[in-house]
């Protein structure tokens, strides 16, 4: 498959800027970007940005910092896509898959021939094995990027119906002439035996998280350009990051982002919304504005399947010190995973509330309990911070409920007595917890505002608990009920 005239007037690659055009004219071309090119071209760079990166020690950080960017020439990155092709051509025999939509047989077959040209054993979580640019030099990929490969060769086969499925922590393809099939083509975490090229069937994805309830990601071309943009990794080493390829992402992300193709994509968005709180870029959403899109996104596209946008936002808020705020962003995200049954698949997201239950969560505590945080002297105090832990711990127990494998073990147990017991006596007078379903009788004075888990649409389960909560009227005013000199304060 030759290269397109147009994409090589972008060579050679000198600098960020031109990396942003290449890929700003391949999104915007007649016809469909080429993945195989710009996922090269994205490995290329982070290989050279961050593999084996020697760093200026002390004494050399006072001189001039030469310039590292690579220069990427055209005949590198043809010589590579040549090696791809040939590959992907040579080992599946083309007179045999000539029908227009792809078949079970022609993806399995695809995924075998990505499969069996891997490295016999290598370190699978290793960092920069994502792109084709470690496949087609290191033979080396991920769990995604070994997705993403069996879609880039799809793509070079002429297959315009496969499409990247992706979960919150899995990815598999889409395929036939209403993207109706589903099809495994990779691995998933560890000591599982891989499925690859069975279906993604509803028994198991309607229960389980990793399959996010049948409402996954399913990504147009543009978006697989967004994943391999959200898919590069800055990291140098576990304490460095390389700025340019940060800032590579950082602005290829925006450029995604204006044209559109980050708008059903609620991870990339958070990926965003990370990198612009550490570097702000002029002109841009502030990083809340960004989180807050996320969720709304997964709230409307996904059935508000996705936990990952609630904990973006949670994870933000305490970076900034508002806890409540943290705090109802986690119990957002518990009622959430609390609609699926735990399976031991689901360990990423199981690490997420862990951390949020046993770190983070008694963190905050004992600092509002010691009044340690100023804009935290309401925290122990507030009615909707007891009842947004309430509904936090009701998520993960109703996460538990019904699953094969146990969440909860001594430890949770002992660290949400620790929390609850934090909490001012007074407080818990203060709200009216409801079991499911049972009638509300009117407000008859109003006095009580009913905090429930915002029902995302279409219609959820209904939420196991409502419970209320007083207006501002209570003795003790909310944290940020200083017109938020506290806020200033902590974020100053
Ligand atoms: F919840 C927050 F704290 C998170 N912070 N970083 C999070 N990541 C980082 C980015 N990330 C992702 N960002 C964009 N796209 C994808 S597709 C995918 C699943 C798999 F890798 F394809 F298997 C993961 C993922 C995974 C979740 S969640």
């Amino acid at each position: 498959m030759v290269i397109a005239d147009l994409l090589k007037t972008h060579f050679p690659l000198q600098n960020i800027q031109d990396v942003v055009e290449l890929f700003r004219s391949e999104l915007t071309r007649d016809g469909e970007p080429n993945l195989a090119i710009l996922s090269i071209v994205l490995g290329a760079i982070e290989n050279t940005l961050t593999v084996n990166r020697a760093l200026p020690n002390e004494a050399e950080c006072e001189r001039t910092i030469e310039p590292i960017f690579p220069i990427l020439e055209l005949s590198t990155v043809e010589a590579l896509h040549e090696k791809f092709v040939t590959l992907i051509k040579g080992s599946v025999d083309l007179s045999e898959f000539s029908e227009k939509f792809a078949t079970r047989d022609i993806v399995k077959r695809i995924s075998d021939t990505v499969w069996n040209t891997l490295t016999r054993s290598y370190y699978k979580d290793k960092a920069h094995i994502q792109s084709l640019y470690s496949y087609l030099t290191g033979c080396k990929l991920d769990c995604f990027g070994v997705a993403l490969a069996v879609v880039v060769a799809c793509q070079v086969m002429g297959y315009r119906d496969v499409h990247l499925a992706l979960s919150e922590d899995h990815a598999w393809v889409i395929f036939g002439e209403h993207g109706q099939e589903t099809a495994e083509v990779t691995w998933h975490g560890k000591g599982n035996e891989d499925k690859r090229g069975q279906p993604i069937c509803l028994g198991v994805a309607e229960k389980s998280w990793l399959y996010l309830n049948g409402h996954p990601v399913k990504c147009s071309r543009h978006m697989e350009v967004a994943a391999m943009v959200s898919g590069i990794n800055p990291s140098i080493n576990a304490t460095t990051d390389s700025l340019e390829m940060g800032s590579l992402q950082q602005e290829l992300l925006w450029l995604l982002y204006d044209l559109g193709h980050l708008a059903r994509y609620p991870m990339s968005l958070g990926n965003l919304g990370d990198l612009e709180e550490i570097c702000p870029s002029p002109g841009r959403p502030p990083p809340l504005a960004l989180f807050q899109q996320a969720i709304d996104v997964a709230r409307r596209h996904y059935a508000g399947a996705h936990v990952y946008p609630h904990t973006y936002l949670g994870g933000y808020y305490y970076r900034q010190g508002l806890y409540s705020q943290a705090l109802s962003c986690w119990a957002d995200a518990t009622q959430t995973i609390k609609r699926y049954n735990y399976t031991r698949e689901d360990e990423e997201v199981y690490k997420e509330f862990m951390e949020i239950n046993n770190e983070l969560l008694p963190h905050i505590c004992k600092m509002a309990a010691v009044g340690a945080v100023d804009g935290q002297r309401g925290f122990l105090s507030d009615p909707e911070c007891y009842v947004n832990l309430l509904r936090l711990f009701d998520g993960i127990c109703g996460w538990e409920e019904g699953s094969q494998t146990p969440v909860l073990h001594i430890g949770w147990a002992k660290n949400m007595i620790f929390c609850l017991s934090k909490f001012e006596a007074g407080v818990r007078g203060k709200i009216e917890v409801h079991a499911e379903g049972e009638e509300e009788e009117d407000e008859k004075d109003g006095s009580d505002t009913e905090i429930d888990s915002k029902p995302p649409s279409p219609l959820p389960p209904p939420p196991d608990i409502t419970i209320k909560a007083p207006e501002n009227d209570g003795p003790t005013p909310p944290p940020h009920a200083n017109g938020g000199a506290d806020e200033e304060k902590i974020r100053s």
